[in-house]
């Protein structure tokens, strides 16, 4: 018998569902190792999200051992999950679930370009239409900290909040991506690492073109507004 009425378990069943499936995303494209990095999604409408469990192989993940927390970072007790850890990562998801209302999906990699310009505190310059497409400019840096309190999460929101990207390098750390959804903050990790990579390789032949501002703009309006198809956000591909 759930603790919630029927139209919120259907929700928190859908969350728990898609956040399974997009952490193989993470693996798909080889953003994660072993078991780094995590997914997290809101359930809609609730001061609720779901999460994976702590150091639990890819290869195990499913719906039933998400973990559904509220947004203090608390698993919410007798759910499907609730017998294990969350992410270690999950007050810094929390509190950008506090934070930023606008936020459905929150993810977390060590993707190694990505992790690479973190490691030396520099932000991802756009040179390349594809970055001006998704980010609308650079990928900024955040600051360094400590896992295990709101530190990262603090960083992550002083950084993104009112910024066009939906990537942060987290200092001598990693990736995080917010998203309207889960799907979405996946993506702009695999579009993160992309543009990471592509901008490195690019950097060892020399200095890079710039992009004029307006020109980035326009990019950037193009491809979140009218890319894909109708009624798809950008690079939803099917709407299935
Ligand atoms: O960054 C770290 C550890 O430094 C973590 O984010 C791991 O990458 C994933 O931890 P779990 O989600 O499995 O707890």
């Amino acid at each position: 018998m759930s603790q919630f009425s029927a139209s919120v378990q259907e929700a928190i069943d859908k969350i728990r569902e898609d956040v399974a499936r997009l952490h193989g995303e993470l693996t798909r494209y080889e953003l994660v190792v072993w078991t780094g990095g995590n997914v997290s999604g809101r359930i809609p409408g609730e001061d609720l999200f779901v999460i994976k469990p702590s150091g639990v192989a890819y290869d195990d993940l499913a719906a039933d051992n998400m973990i559904l927390c509220t947004l203090d970072g608390e698993v919410v007790p007798g759910t499907p999950g609730s017998d294990r850890s969350p992410s270690s990562d999950t007050a810094a998801h929390a509190y950008v679930y506090r934070n930023m209302d606008n936020v459905g999906g929150v993810v977390h990699t060590h993707s190694t370009y990505a992790t690479a310009w973190a490691a030396r505190g520099q932000e991802i310059p756009c040179h390349i239409t594809g970055m001006a497409d998704e980010f609308g400019g650079p990928i900024p840096v955040g600051p360094f900290a400590i896992i295990g309190d709101d530190s990262i999460g603090r960083g992550i929101v002083a950084t993104l909040d009112g910024h066009r990207s939906r990537a942060v390098l987290m200092q001598n750390h990693g990736v995080f991506t917010i998203g309207k959804d889960a799907k979405d903050a996946v993506k702009a990790a695999v579009m993160c690492e992309d543009v990471a990579r592509t901008t490195h390789i690019a950097l060892q032949g020399g200095p890079l073109i710039d992009i004029p501002q307006d020109k980035i703009d326009a990019l950037f309006d193009r491809y979140q507004n009218v890319y894909g198809q109708p009624g798809t956000a950008a690079g939803e591909g099917d709407s299935k």
